[in-house]
């Protein structure tokens, strides 16, 4: 919320705002906080400029002596682990380092740029964002300065708006690629051995035999339905079927997946809530998927 708050100041200077930067250091600083506890809470700057350096350089026996008004971070978790499958030992340094990387540079990146693709599509779409803020406002209690992460779950538009996000702009054209172990049958296509299998799942979010009108940008889609206000999840992560899989699908699919739903929630409604987001004049917005979507500038007013 720091950075909410900081935004409310350069407000103040009526400066445009590059907005990457800002979600970024946030999401970072969140996932800095998970894995390690709030020890290194004033140090975040510096672990994102060294990140790589800093793990491979981490000491357990720092880490562990000191107090963490946090709680149980994910560091801990690790350390307190044992692998039963593996004469129950604990995990060495190096795995330590690799979860944590991935932990602190997947979750950065990927929440980022769907947070990115959010926040550009409510400034495209301002009837879209009028009526997630008028959805927050029927949520909150009178004079509630923010959203807190009870209230998401009855703000049902708010993740058919970050649904619709991830299937107009999933994180690349592809998954992960993965190697055969074994010959394999799949769907009557056989796959020798040893062979990398490449899922092509960026387009199926717009594949108009399953999406009506896919180029819109209608979070309406993942609708509201029961009569309860419920949002048909779509079953994004492939469990009952597979219309979009923009965390992938099966036993490899995300790890992060209901936390960055959580953050990505939890983001966009407090930043809709406090501010009113608008294109800037004389500066066309890009919507063409780049994978690197680094250079957006909004304007924002105070709400
Ligand atoms: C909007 C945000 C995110 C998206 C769209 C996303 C998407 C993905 C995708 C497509 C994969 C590959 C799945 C496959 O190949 O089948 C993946 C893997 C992974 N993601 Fe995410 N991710 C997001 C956020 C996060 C976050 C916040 C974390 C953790 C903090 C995370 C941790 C991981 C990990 C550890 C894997 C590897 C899983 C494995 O190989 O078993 N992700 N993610």
């Amino acid at each position: 919320m720091e950075r909410l708050l900081h935004c409310r100041r350069l407000q103040s200077r009526s400066e445009p705002v590059r907005v990457w930067e800002h979600f970024q250091f946030s999401m970072f600083s969140l996932l800095v906080l998970m894995c390690f506890g709030d020890k290194f809470h004033n140090k975040i700057r510096e672990i994102q400029d060294v990140v790589e350096r800093l793990l491979s350089k981490f000491s357990r026996v720092g880490m562990e002596s000191q107090d963490d008004k946090f709680g149980s971070s994910y560091i801990d978790k690790l350390l307190d682990l044992h692998l039963p499958d593996d004469e129950n030992r604990k995990l060495d340094d190096d795995e330590l380092v690799g979860l944590c990387s991935e932990f602190l540079n997947g979750g950065t990146h990927a929440s980022t740029s769907t947070l990115q693709w959010v926040m550009t599509n409510l400034v495209k779409h301002q009837h879209v964002q009028e009526k997630l803020f008028m959805e927050i406002k029927r949520v909150l209690k009178d004079g509630a300065e923010l959203v807190n992460e009870d209230d998401l779950q009855k703000i049902p538009y708010l993740k058919a708006v970050i649904l619709e996000g991830l299937r107009k702009h999933p994180l690349g054209p592809f998954l992960m690629p993965y190697s055969t172990a074994e010959d394999v049958d799949f769907n009557g296509c056989k796959l020798p051995r040893n062979v990398t299998v490449y899922s092509v799942s960026g387009d199926m979010g717009m594949d108009p035999k399953v999406w009506e009108d896919p180029s819109i940008f209608r979070p309406e889609r993942f609708g509201i339905s029961h009569g309860n206000g419920e949002v048909v999840d779509n079953d994004i992560t492939g469990k009952r079927e597979i219309k979009i899989m923009p965390f992938g699908a099966g036993r490899r699919s995300c790890s992060g997946h209901d936390l960055a739903m959580l953050h990505l929630e939890y983001f966009v409604g407090n930043l809709v809530w406090c501010f009113e987001w608008k294109e800037m004049d004389g500066e066309a917005i890009d919507m063409e998927p780049n994978y690197n979507h680094a250079h957006t500038f909004f304007f924002f007013l105070e709400r």
